[in-house]
């Protein structure tokens, strides 16, 4: 007979740290130094341990708690259960009014999103588990890989050599990016190091032109590979059809080229340009009037702000139906992140695009084992759980450098941290071109 196990969870600890991060630039500034995670811990009566990932700035942090404390009591297999207790956290007025998401970089700020923010980092830790108690991977709870290895894409950036003068930080050894070479050589360091195969750049940095030649550059210099573009809607609809008509050859995709629905359907509708978005589709009501439209052809999902592993697949399951393709987007994440991108994707029927993942730009993580790739992709785990080990004395280092921070760093902010090097700085107004 089976031994019976206790899968209350009897623990949730909530733990938020700083990590570093390079002088990475997009249109809205510069990140900053060291940015916000949150690491969630939850523990069942029989000692079995989940962990969950996700943003870390005050507004996740102040629905996290009083989230946390829900749980206690309840089952790690009530999963759908948390989706339930959701509507129960209150979000405060002013996070959402009017207001956007860190540097309006993944779309509209809804109350809902936020709570989905926080309750995709409980879900992805009770699947951990959960499936370690059962001795199963996470793939094998959202029905079972379908592939080995998930392949993901070198993510360029423009960037300098290092943060500001005087700013305390890393060094990190990828050096300055500023032009059509320095990316180059960027994709370079990531095919050689990785041995990424497809290339996204992250652009709205410099004007179109000089991106428009770094992507001729890349395309020189790795005939064949699949690039991306993606300038976070800071061009105008007449803007992202000249950038399609000068390279969309060449792009496996544009993505996010303009801001909002009606523009990306324009762009669609002038361009044979494959459109992808992690900026007008970032939530479920918003589906609708994309797909109707044919405003774009392929959804990056992000399982923190769709609500976890399950509604990415349910979020899969409705661009199947469409015809629209499906893959992810990503920002600064650590490890418990990626193995959960990765067991999730493994499930994901017709990936057809490498997914996004900042991963490399991160030199510190909270695991006791770093993942890897090879040849471009993370071969997905059968170990129980997600397969990660958390390492408490890495997480209570990064912890202490939150403690210790005065909260300038706390909400991330990238045209704060440019306003150190430009002091001028605003966030462009949209259009930028
Ligand atoms: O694909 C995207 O739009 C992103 O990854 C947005 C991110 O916020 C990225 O631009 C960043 O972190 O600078
Ligand atoms: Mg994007």
């Amino acid at each position: 007979m089976p031994t019976a196990r206790d899968l209350t969870i009897t623990e949730v600890r909530l733990t938020p740290i700083l990590v570093a991060d390079p002088p990475l630039l997009n249109t809205q500034g510069v990140h900053q130094p060291y940015t916000p995670r949150l690491i969630v811990e939850i523990v069942t009566a029989d000692g079995t341990t989940g962990v969950g990932e996700t943003y870390g700035d005050t507004k996740y942090l102040e629905l996290a708690r009083p989230f946390a404390e829900q749980l206690k009591g309840r089952k790690v297999t009530d999963v759908n259960g948390l989706f339930a207790l959701l509507d129960e956290v209150a979000v405060a007025a002013a996070r959402v009014d009017n207001a956007v998401d860190v540097g309006g970089l993944r779309g509209v700020q809804t109350a809902d999103k936020l709570r989905l923010s926080i309750a995709s980092a409980f879900e992805v830790a009770c699947l951990d588990a959960l499936g370690k108690s059962l001795g199963l991977p996470v793939h094998a709870l959202l029905g079972g890989k379908i592939r080995d290895t998930v392949e993901y894409s070198a993510y360029l950036f423009y960037k300098w050599a290092d943060h500001p003068e005087g700013v305390p930080a890393e060094k990190d050894d990828w050096g300055a990016a500023l032009d059509p070479a320095g990316v180059v050589a960027q994709a370079r360091a990531f095919k050689e190091r990785y041995g990424f195969g497809s290339f996204k750049l992250k652009g709205g940095v410099f004007p179109p032109e000089e991106e428009i030649a770094a992507v001729r550059a890349l395309a020189e210099a790795f005939p064949g590979h699949p690039l991306r573009l993606d300038p976070n809607g800071a061009w105008s609809v007449e803007t992202s059809v000249e950038v399609a008509e000068a390279v969309g050859g060449i792009l496996e995709y544009l993505e996010d080229p303009a801001l909002g629905t009606p523009a990306m359907a324009e762009v669609a509708a002038r361009t044979g340009v494959p459109l992808a978005t992690n900026m007008c589709v970032t939530t479920f009501a918003e589906i609708k009037e994309a797909f109707t439209t044919n405003a774009v052809q392929v959804v990056l999902s992000d399982h923190h702000y769709w609500g976890g592993l399950r509604n990415t697949l349910h979020l899969a399951a409705v661009c199947r139906t469409f015809g629209v393709g499906i893959s992810m987007h990503s920002n600064t994440h650590l490890g418990i992140s990626l193995a959960a991108m990765t067991h999730v994707a493994s499930t994901v029927p017709g990936l057809h695009h490498a997914c996004d993942s900042h991963y490399p730009w991160q030199s510190e993580d909270v695991l006791t084992e770093r993942l890897t790739f090879e040849d471009g992709a993370v071969r997905v785990s059968d170990a129980p759980g997600l397969g990660v080990t958390l390492d408490h004395d890495r997480l209570a280092a990064l912890h202490r450098r939150w403690l210790e921070d005065d909260g300038a760093l706390r909400d991330r902010d990238d045209a704060a941290a440019m306003r150190i090097a430009a002091p001028d700085w605003l966030p462009p107004a949209v259009p930028r071109w």
